[in-house]
């Protein structure tokens, strides 16, 4: 029969980003032995960890998967520390198309799962922050999920996180862990990077884990604040703005509670809700 592992420890790394993408790269690799040290056996790197993040970067750092130097460095890695790896994001090119894609990898250095950002980060905040993520990439349009010794874990990208639609199919394939590698900004990153990630895992009774990158000095500067949500909403690792690692234990357990204790799932009104949708 198989074990199914009630707690594991997860690491979050709040990497430094510069326009070097190979310093970039050894700089995660140095993080990764830490957070290993730390006894993860899952590290998330962010959203963006091997470039600045903005459209005119995209085609310029954009690499193959799983064959460029990033997936490499990912595959190298995971085997050598033994630990679940979400490789972030880093733009990919594929049929002369863009996406911002994350990429995961077992202990034995194999991809076990790839996701495209699906919903682009297109907005327009008067004196805030304009972005058109559109310009250049095309979206992702299927769902990740991978397996961690019986816990299913799904994957969404950043503005992701803003689209309970997709959370909620993520909760109804069985996932009770979602990792959002993200660099929130920081005209949004103070009001809505928390609360996001707390309502995700309150909806949906699964554990959250959002990862930034560092906050930087020039170029689109990322909030920081990476952060690991319990099922129950509660927040139990937040980072600060610099690098930095966190960490908690995933303790499947409190799915279980938290999902026996408030049973919205099965309390839902599918009967109501599908007539009102289907109008
Ligand atoms: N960068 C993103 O994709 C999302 C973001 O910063 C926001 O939703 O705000």
């Amino acid at each position: 029969m198989q074990s199914v592992c009630k707690m594991f420890r997860a690491a979050l790394i709040q990497s430094k980003v510069g326009p070097n993408r190979n310093e970039n790269l050894q700089n995660v690799e140095k993080l990764i032995a830490q957070a290993k040290n730390l006894g993860a056996k899952l590290i998330s790197l962010p959203e963006c960890f091997n470039s600045p993040y903005g459209t005119k970067f995209f085609n310029q750092y954009a690499e193959s998967i799983p064959n460029g130097p990033t997936s490499e460095m990912l595959s190298r890695t995971a085997k050598e520390y033994g630990v679940y790896l979400v490789g972030g994001t880093y733009p990919e090119i594929e049929n002369s198309k863009f996406f911002n894609t994350c990429t995961v990898w077992n202990p034995d250095g194999k991809m076990i799962a790839k996701y495209r950002k699906m919903h682009l980060f297109d907005i327009d905040i008067p004196n805030g922050i304009t972005f058109k993520e559109s310009d250049v990439l095309a979206p992702g349009n299927e769902l990740a999920t991978f397996d961690l010794d019986g816990t299913k874990i799904g994957l969404g990208i950043c503005y992701d996180l803003r689209f309970e639609e997709l959370a909620k199919l993520y909760r109804l394939q069985g996932v009770q862990v979602m990792v959002y590698p993200g660099a929130f900004n920081m005209t949004t990153g103070p009001i809505h990077f928390e609360l996001l990630q707390r309502s995700r895992a309150l909806d949906n009774q699964v554990y959250v884990l959002g990862v930034s990158p560092a906050r930087g000095q020039q170029g689109y500067i990322a909030w920081g604040h990476s952060q690991i949500t319990d099922p129950w909403g509660k927040v139990v690792a937040q980072a600060k703005e610099g690098e930095e690692i966190i960490h908690a234990d995933i303790n499947l357990k409190e799915c279980e509670n938290v999902r026996q204790q408030i049973p919205i799932y099965a309390q839902r009104r599918t009967d109501i809700y599908d007539t009102v949708f289907k109008k």
